[in-house]
């Protein structure tokens, strides 16, 4: 979102619309309260925890709707609900016990962010702190959540983020980002679309499907009510329904990638390369979904793929992803148990802060801090460097973050090949739109950078480079 916007493209028949309070809505705000506190308290993953406690309520069909959008909007819009919270709040927001300033930001949520209407949005708001915090901080919640329901959320940013404020403090909080992240985008994507790329974080993703080659086919996932992809060969679009409800989605023949994360994938197996292609590797393959695509493409090419990841319980899902020719390991990859030159086409999809999926993560953005890309540099690094070890001359690597942010991309890259002089930049805008005639808006070359804002796919990033 910014709130605003959603509110104001949102239909009718939104989930939150018009309807009457009672013990379900009671219920379903619970739950939501429930999962933003797990999120808080000990770094739950909303989008893990808040399925299992829908299923465990018995929350299902609207119910659960108004759920998933109470929780995942309240965590998105934390940075815009606090600044207008604060004008609203006799008390300092971090004098306020933080499970009632949850509370607060739930009901400031639905007061302006959905078509809950205001008197209904702060009326359950306040019997939820009312069993949170009990009556005396239910008053407080209902004195706040009164003046917060006083304007809209148009109204409400031209206050907390003025046009004449500083543009990195506006943008932060009209599209409730952390300022960091705002100034590393920019970097990034340019001060003429940061507010677009911001805004798309905010929107809820499409699901994504990818109908692995020879083990399921598009028609399998159009029959099961998925649409054409523009992108991938092997993707489809989920508007609706449970993508565990499809046959070959069960069966791993089918899954959910993001379109960016399969195309990136295709990239490596088809980036031009002379000799033997029959050795491929994934150095970080966990939890399998480009390993998953590079499998199926290189048993139909007759190669073979290594996946390792250097966590046990990921490599282990990465086994369900792939086929039986596929090797897995659990395996440190800066640490190879492989000679030099062992590989003809090497994947490396580093450990990186995953600010191209904050549409999928709805906490993402308030977990880390600019520390983060820092500390991961060094690892990103040494992965690049061994991929570029293990692979064989005139054999090509692909570095892929799911972050757009300079100092985990390019940086990364330029770093570990100005210590090398046998390494060339292949043209990795090139490559990608041979798979995808028509996929534009990659950036200039030699680096790829997909973005949520023009592509609708993770910000997901890819340097091809070819040993010489
Ligand atoms: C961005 S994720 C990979 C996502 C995966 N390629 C996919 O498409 O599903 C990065 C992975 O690198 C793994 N990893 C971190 N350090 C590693 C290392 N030293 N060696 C191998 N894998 C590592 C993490 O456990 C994590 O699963």
């Amino acid at each position: 979102m910014p709130p605003a916007r959603n509110r104001r493209r949102v239909p009718n028949t939104r989930p939150g619309g018009p309807r009457k309070t009672g013990r379900p809505q009671d219920l379903v705000r619970r739950t939501a309260f429930d999962v933003i506190r797990a999120v808080e308290t000990r770094d739950a993953y909303a989008n893990l925890l808040l399925p299992a406690r829908l299923r465990d309520r018995g929350l299902t069909g609207r119910d659960a709707a108004l759920a998933t959008e109470l929780t995942y909007g309240t965590l998105r819009g934390r940075g815009t609900y606090d600044a207008v919270l604060a004008l609203c709040s006799d008390r300092e927001l971090r004098r306020i016990d933080a499970p009632l300033l949850d509370v607060l930001r739930l009901g400031a949520h639905q007061v302006l962010g959905t078509r809950i209407p205001p008197h209904a949005a702060v009326a359950t708001t306040v019997e939820l702190a009312r069993s949170v915090s009990g009556p005396g901080q239910a008053k407080f919640a209902n004195a706040v959540l009164r003046k917060v329901a006083m304007r809209d959320m148009d109204a409400w940013l031209q206050i907390v983020a003025p046009a004449d404020a500083d543009a990195t403090t506006r943008l932060s909080i009209a599209h409730s980002h952390p300022k960091w992240i705002v100034s590393a985008m920019r970097d990034a994507v340019g001060a003429a679309e940061i507010g677009e790329l911001l805004a798309a974080d905010n929107a809820r993703p499409r699901v994504t499907l990818v109908a692995r080659p020879g083990r399921a086919t598009l028609e399998e996932l159009y029959d099961a009510g998925a649409d054409p992809a523009p992108y991938s060969p092997y993707a489809a679009v989920l508007a609706e329904g449970d993508p565990a409800g499809i046959d070959a989605v069960r069966d791993g023949r089918a899954a959910v990638q993001d379109e960016a994360s399969q195309m990136v994938a295709l990239a490596l197996a088809e980036a031009p390369l002379d000799g033997p292609d029959a050795r491929w590797a994934d150095l970080c393959a966990g939890p399998g979904g480009k390993a998953g695509l590079l499998s199926a493409l290189a048993s139909q090419r007759d190669a073979r793929l290594l996946a390792a990841d250097v966590q046990p319980h990921r490599a282990g899902l990465v086994r369900r992803a792939v086929d039986d020719r596929t090797g897995v390991v659990a395996a440190d990859g800066t640490a190879p148990a492989w000679r030099p030159a062992s590989f003809d086409r090497v994947m490396v999809d580093a450990p990186c802060t995953g600010l191209g999926a904050l549409r999928r993560r709805p906490e993402a953005r308030w977990r880390r801090g600019p520390e983060s890309v820092a500390e991961l540099g060094p690892l990103q690094r040494k992965l690049l460097a061994t991929a570029l070890e293990s692979v064989r001359p005139g054999g090509v690597v692909a570095y892929v973050t799911c972050s757009p942010h300079l100092a985990e991309t390019r940086v990364v890259v330029d770093d570990v090949l100005r210590k090398r002089d046998d390494v060339e930049r292949l043209d990795a805008p090139a490559v990608l739109a041979a798979i995808a005639p028509g996929l534009t808006g990659l950036g200039d070359g030699p680096y790829a950078q997909f973005w949520p804002h023009r592509h609708g796919t993770d910000a997901m990033f890819l340097a091809l480079l070819r040993r010489t």
